[in-house]
């Protein structure tokens, strides 16, 4: 226990060292305070499985962490109310992760960075319903526009979100498990350009959804209100 607690907060030390390079966020005001407070950090890390995940799931998570093993690939890990948040937002947090254990958004993302991919390996939960017994619409585009904010967050620092396009071509059974594969296509100035691809879990026979999605990097000098 002590092990794996030392070793997470290793973890978010590195992470956080990363993005502190990856994102002059220190030199945006706002943000910086938000996202890099000095607290003390809760781990809590969900991207791990537990016992909701099904046996697809588990069987993706061990096949990528095997990918990881040469380094060519990372997990990367995620911290529920790791105080990354002043005091007046201590009930944030984000909102994926904002469920009990199977019930809502059951995910893992891993990182290439030769290939500038991000790959989310997603269960949606129950409480995730939209067309009986199918994913809700507006849950997909949450969990692309998550993955492909990281793959633009990673290179790229600061990001928002300017355009998301999805065309969804076939509903996504609720508690299956799916992949997003998301990849940087373009960098021009401050806008990042992306693309994705939601397939069946394991077969990957089924196309799910597409999109495209266009990041803006926050201008330091602009305020966002
Ligand atoms: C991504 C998160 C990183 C955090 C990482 C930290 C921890 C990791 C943990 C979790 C990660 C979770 C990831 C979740 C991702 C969720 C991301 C979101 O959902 S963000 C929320 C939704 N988005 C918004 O609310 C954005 C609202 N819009 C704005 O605030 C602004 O429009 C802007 C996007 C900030 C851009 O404004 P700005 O003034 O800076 O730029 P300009 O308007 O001057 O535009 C610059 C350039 O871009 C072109 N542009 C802008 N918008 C569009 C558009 N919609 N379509 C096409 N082109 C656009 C504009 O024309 C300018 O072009 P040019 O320079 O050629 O003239």
């Amino acid at each position: 226990m002590m092990r794996s607690c030392t070793a997470a907060l290793r973890t978010l030390r590195v992470l956080r060292c990363r993005l502190e390079g990856a994102f002059p966020a220190a030199r945006h005001p706002v943000l910086a305070r938000r996202w890099f407070s000095t607290e003390k950090v809760i781990p809590k890390d969900q991207a791990l499985p537990n016992p909701s995940w099904s046996k697809d799931l588990r069987l993706l998570f061990d096949q990528f962490m095997k990918k990881c093993e040469d380094g060519s690939w990372e997990r990367l890990p995620s911290y529920k109310n790791s105080k990354l948040v002043k005091e007046q937002l201590s009930q944030a947090q984000l909102f994926t992760r904002g469920y009990e254990d199977g019930l809502g958004f059951e995910y893992v993302m891993f990182y290439n960075d030769d290939e500038k991919r991000t790959v989310c390996l997603f269960q949606g939960g129950p409480y995730l319903q939209g067309v009986p017994g199918f994913l809700h619409g507006g849950a997909i585009a949450t969990m692309i526009d998550a993955t492909v904010g990281v793959c633009a967050a990673i290179p790229g620092g600061i990001v928002m979100t300017a355009n998301l396009n999805i065309n969804f071509k076939r509903p996504i059974p609720l508690c299956s498990v799916v992949v997003i594969n998301s990849q940087l296509d373009k960098i021009e100035g401050r806008k990042l350009f992306l693309s994705c691809d939601v397939r069946s879990g394991v077969d990957e026979k089924i196309l799910y959804s597409e999109a495209t999605s266009l990041f803006i990097k926050l201008d330091p000098e602009k305020s966002l209100t």
